[in-house]
């Protein structure tokens, strides 16, 4: 049987009961290979984040099978770290206390001994280096940038090693010229690292820069609707946005976006409409 660091099969996901009842997730089958990056898009409510959450055990599942390498997931657990939009980082420690504070967590609970603290102390500051937070690691929260704070965030959900990465629209809230910046940085960490990433985006072109492969998934009820390999070498660069390749794909999966909506703009209809408004308004002068 082929190795997949994440499967998801027959996976069902329903709120609550009776005519209210809603399918956030619907039968979804899906394999994700070892240090695969996967990027999730598709309309407002296609159950992107119950995905995600499910995967995290955050959310129990209805019914179905989520694995993680082929042993079934029921709860949050150390190797699977999300992160999420806002940065929900502790306001009251440092840049460096918030990403040492989960470790510490799990520390009071067992007996550790120095070496252990030397290796975190270690890690805390490979990680700070690697996002380019050296200079602020004394600084608190309210003194960083949305970006910063970003960063801060993914080191912190990077310091327990963690073998999957959950990224919940993680740069949702950034402009668009720290974005770029967080593309490039959360690709390098990528490959530095070897983690298996899952991404929800709303953004397509961030979703196809990020990705080796798009999954779009469709409301009502939220289910996978097309999964698309990305045409780019695994070594992005920021001028691939312009291929005509890109280009192309992004098009394509905009569109089919705007069919599995259903909010898809009739413009013989408006036309039709425009033309009825205008001959009632006629009609009365
Ligand atoms: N805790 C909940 N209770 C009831 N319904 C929920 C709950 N969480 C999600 N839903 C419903 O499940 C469906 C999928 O929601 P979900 O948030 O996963 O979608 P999404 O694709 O992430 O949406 P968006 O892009 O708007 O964030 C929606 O209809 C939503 O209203």
């Amino acid at each position: 049987m082929a190795h997949h660091k994440i499967e998801c099969r027959g996976l069902f996901k329903h709120f609550g009961e009776g005519p209210r009842r809603v399918t956030a997730l619907q039968d979804v089958d899906l394999a994700i290979a070892d240090n695969e990056f996967v990027t999730l898009v598709g309309a407002s409510g296609c159950g992107k984040s119950t995905l995600l959450r499910t995967l995290a055990g955050l959310e129990q599942r209805s019914q179905g099978e989520v694995l993680v390498d082929g042993r079934p997931v029921f709860a949050p657990g150390p190797e699977r770290a999300m992160v999420f939009q806002h940065y929900s980082l502790y306001p009251w420690l440092s840049v460096i206390g918030n990403i040492k504070f989960s470790r510490q967590l799990a520390w009071q609970a067992r007996d550790r001994s120095s070496s252990d603290v030397e290796a975190a102390a270690g890690r805390a500051d490979a990680l700070l280096r690697l996002m380019g937070l050296s200079a602020s690691a004394q600084a608190y929260p309210s003194q960083l940038s949305g970006g910063m704070q970003q960063r801060v965030a993914i080191a912190r959900a990077l310091m327990s090693r963690p073998q999957i990465l959950l990224m919940d629209e993680p740069f949702g809230a950034l402009d668009a010229q720290t974005r770029e910046v967080m593309h490039d940085l959360i690709l390098h960490v990528h490959r530095l690292e070897r983690t298996t990433v899952v991404f929800v985006t709303h953004d397509v072109e961030e979703a196809l820069y990020l990705g080796h492969r798009v999954v779009l998934m469709a409301p009502r009820p939220g289910r996978v609707d097309t999964i698309y390999e990305v045409p780019l070498p695994a070594r992005r660069e920021q001028r691939m946005k312009l291929a005509p390749e890109f280009l192309a794909l992004k098009g394509r999966i905009l569109e089919r976006i705007r069919e599995t909506s259903g909010m898809k703009t009739d413009l013989e209809q408006l036309e039709r409409l425009t033309r009825a408004a205008e001959g009632a308004k006629e009609s009365t002068t």
